[in-house]
């Protein structure tokens, strides 16, 4: 299951300058006015709706940091944080929704323990587990609970992706699509291009809940046509599995015959045509694009051939767009100097 891998791999953030696109998030550096409010979603608890018509690229909320779980640490470890908290942050946090409860621990404790406290070590447990998200990938981080966002209900087909924070530590939530006002805004709590019957597995073990939207209401059309959407990117992955790493970049770029690199880019294509089918899906395309740009780069080294290099220099402007939609300002300027580099016919170290 090695071409899984990246596909586990998700999304996120934002801005733009010169020659690249600057639509994604120029407002970010204007003072930022939330377009939500909180309030009940039939069937669903609380949710999370647009007070204002809100376009796609548009930022819905930046959610300031409540608290930080870390993977290894013990309840009773991640609870002594959780009581240096401020105390209404401590209370909103207890109110937030408890899923799915791991074990009828409220049985357990009220017998062992006769203090609240100690019921609340437990409580805030399940609240991790039911509401936290992680942005980041390998840092250690178990999961971080935001006050607002941590009410956007789950679509399996999200009209809002969160993006990466640029280190201030909040969390933004921004429009994959134009959200009307009055919508309920949506994320997905899992890997949205997994098929329906492993999407429905995991929100019903981990959540409790069976998701409604369209790609999970087999009866509706629009279900049909997006399953068929997720088998064939599951095999571009199965395709180009053996030439790609678990983060779905070239492995041992130099080892390859271009016949092969051209196998690849072929199968890159593919990918990236069927996550721009859907807006749901286009977060993922930045993984894709740098992907797709370092075998342009591989093709080109072989043969030297120019269109190879002015394929590689479309791949990564398409992937400095995406960094600034859903990932990193720092990483999409890094990525900028490389462009300029690049467009002098400079190679070294690419
Ligand atoms: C992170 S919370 C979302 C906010 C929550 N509705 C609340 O009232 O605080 C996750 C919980 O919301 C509910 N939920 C989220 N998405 C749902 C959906 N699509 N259908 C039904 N329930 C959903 C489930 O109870 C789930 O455990």
């Amino acid at each position: 299951m090695a071409w899984l891998k990246p596909m586990l791999k998700l999304q996120s953030a934002s801005r733009a300058p010169s020659r690249f696109a600057r639509s994604a998030a120029q407002h970010l550096g204007k003072k930022f006015s939330p377009v939500f409010e909180i309030r009940s979603s039939p069937g669903k608890g609380l949710g999370v709706f647009a007070t204002k018509n809100t376009p796609r690229n548009a930022d819905i909320m930046r959610d300031p940091l409540a608290f930080r779980a870390w993977k290894g640490e013990d309840i009773v470890e991640r609870y002594l944080g959780f009581i240096m908290l401020p105390v209404t942050t401590r209370q909103n946090i207890l109110k937030l929704s408890v899923g799915q409860t791991v074990l009828d621990y409220r049985a357990i404790v009220d017998e062992t323990y006769p203090r609240d406290n100690d019921y609340d070590v437990f409580k805030l447990d399940d609240i991790n587990n039911t509401n936290a998200f992680t942005i980041a990938h390998d840092t250690g981080l178990a999961g971080e609970l935001f006050l607002n966002a941590c009410r956007i209900n789950h679509s399996c087909i999200p009209n809002a992706d969160q993006v990466a924070n640029e280190g201030t530590g909040d969390l933004v939530m921004r429009a994959n699509r134009d959200i009307n006002a009055d919508e309920e805004v949506t994320t997905s709590y899992i890997m949205r291009a997994a098929p329906r019957e492993i999407r429905q597995r995991e929100l019903s073990e981990r959540w409790g809940f069976t998701c409604q939207c369209p790609a999970c209401d087999p009866g509706h059309p629009f279900s049909h046509s997006h399953e068929r959407r997720l088998h064939a990117l599951l095999r571009t992955y199965k395709d180009s599995a053996c030439y790609l790493d678990d983060d779905g970049r070239l492995k041992s770029a130099e080892k390859w015959p271009y016949a092969a690199l051209e196998q690849v880019a072929g199968s890159f294509r593919r990918r990236t045509e069927l996550l721009t089918e859907h807006h749901s899906l286009r977060s993922y395309t930045r993984e894709v694009y740098l992907g797709a740009f370092e075998v342009a780069i591989a093709k080109y080294k072989l043969r030297r051939v120019r269109s190879d290099l002015e394929e590689a220099l479309k791949l990564l402007e398409l992937t400095i767009q995406a960094e600034r939609v859903y990932f990193e300002e720092a990483i999409a300027r890094s990525h900028e100097e490389l462009y300029a580099r690049l467009e002098r016919g400079d190679i070294s170290g690419v």
